[in-house]
């Protein structure tokens, strides 16, 4: 099975570039993971226009560099213990929650269907059933392309807020998302983000046609180009951000929220974050039903009792699983809700986010590019993307039968 992947997050919604690698790896293990039962879906063809990895092209970069350790023998599925949970230092203050410990899991540098895979692949699933999240180790070169990006990161946030806000585009979300001017569940974040999505050419015909979500990633400067450029071949496009310390914000949001509860909309979301602190996740429960395909889902018990704290584990990623996920396995694995809180330090992340193509469409069923559009909208009310979307009457593109090309993916009936 084929993954399109879209990069959501923004480049920098926080400022952290997950390693390419560890999507490469990943999308080869969700192929995995849906092998166990009914197979599941995710043709690929044309990706969304903000993702748009293919496994194929990922797995041509994998290059260990001379310094890495021996690899894994491919037959042998792994994973580490918990790692010890660290003190509470790394918990936002304000917070209730308990501390969270995963297992890290390793994944080999090659799938191939092997027993050994289709285990780790049960191991995986059956960790997503009970965690809502996972655990991956980053290789040593991905450990350095996250070093990397971390740094273009940094650079960029600390700009001049006008050299920040010059980096929007009117028909792609992709680009600055200033502190308050995301909306979750109607209130504002006090993320820094920088998205990237797929970097269309204004001569492309999809943008010439005015195709919502589909336009050029307004770079700040080669060099944050170049830099997130040598993983595009790797990882896809993927999104990092940065979080300001709770006693130094604008005032325009929730004290100590980074961003509130919400699912996110793609498969799977691979983040990085740096040693700071404020993840919290919710596990998968049978008395939180949601399908935020249909209503929404942000703001979840964002209050309430039941969220754990994840805290970083240098050299890992986390993987937690999106609405499409949930949609294409009816439930089995359901989106992982989630939010950040905002900790004593700034802190820099970022998430990458593996999604179906824009034109995929389920028959009778979800059309990705319209939940992919309804996102943006809702999370970005103010924007000037959205408000050219719909000036320009862009939104009823979405029933065109050339933006829903994409052969529908069966839903899976899950028997693993
Ligand atoms: O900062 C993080 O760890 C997660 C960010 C997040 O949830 C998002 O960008 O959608
Ligand atoms: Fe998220």
């Amino acid at each position: 099975m084929k993954i399109s992947v879209r990069t959501g997050l923004p480049l920098c919604r926080a400022a952290a570039l997950p390693s390419r690698a560890a999507a490469v790896r990943l999308m080869g293990t969700a192929a995995h993971v849906s092998s166990p039962g009914p197979s599941p879906p995710m043709t690929t063809t044309t990706m969304p226009p903000r993702f748009n990895v293919q496994v194929a092209q990922n797995t041509r970069l994998r290059v260990q560099p001379p310094s890495s350790p021996p690899r894994q023998p491919a037959t042998q599925p792994t994973t580490t213990k918990p790692s010890p949970p660290k003190p509470g230092p790394t918990m936002p203050p304000g917070f209730k929650a308990e501390y969270g410990s995963l297992p890290t899991f390793h994944i080999p540098p090659r799938i191939t269907g092997s027993p050994s895979d289709l285990l780790l692949a049960h191991q995986i699933i059956s960790a997503f059933r009970r965690d809502g999240i996972i655990q991956i180790g980053m290789t040593p070169h991905q450990r350095q392309l996250w070093a990397d990006a971390q740094a273009a990161s940094r650079r960029f946030f600390a700009k001049s807020p006008e050299e920040k806000a010059a980096c929007v585009d009117s028909q792609s979300y992709a680009g600055y998302i200033a502190s308050g001017e995301e909306v979750t569940d109607g209130i504002a974040d006090y993320s820094e983000i920088f998205t990237i999505t797929r970097d269309f050419d204004l001569d492309d015909k999809k943008v010439r046609a005015g195709w919502p979500c589909h336009g050029r990633v307004p770079w700040p400067d080669v060099e944050m180009r170049e830099v997130m450029g040598r993983y595009q071949g790797e990882l896809g496009e993927e999104g990092g951000g940065w979080f300001p310390p709770r006693n130094a914000t604008n005032g325009k949001g929730k004290e100590g929220r980074g961003i509130g509860s919400h699912t996110d909309y793609g498969l799977l979301v691979i983040s990085a974050q740096d040693d700071v602190g404020g993840l919290f996740i919710r596990r998968p429960s049978q008395e939180e039903k949601f399908a935020n395909w249909e209503k929404s889902a942000a703001g979840l018990k964002e209050d309430e009792d039941g969220w754990v704290f994840i805290p970083p584990v240098e050299g890992t990623h986390t993987v937690i699983l999106g609405d499409m996920m949930q949609y294409l396995t009816r439930n089995y694995l359901t989106a992982t809700p989630h939010k950040v809180g905002l900790n004593t330090r700034e802190r820099f992340a970022f998430a990458y986010f593996h999604e179906p193509s824009f034109q995929a469409e389920e028959d009778e069923g979800v059309h990705y590019g319209t939940h992919f559009t309804n996102m943006f909208i809702r999370n970005y009310p103010e924007r000037i993307t959205t408000k050219r979307l719909i000036e320009e009457g862009r939104y009823k593109l979405l029933e065109r039968p050339e933006l829903r090309t994409i052969g529908a993916v069966p839903r899976v009936e899950a028997s693993v």
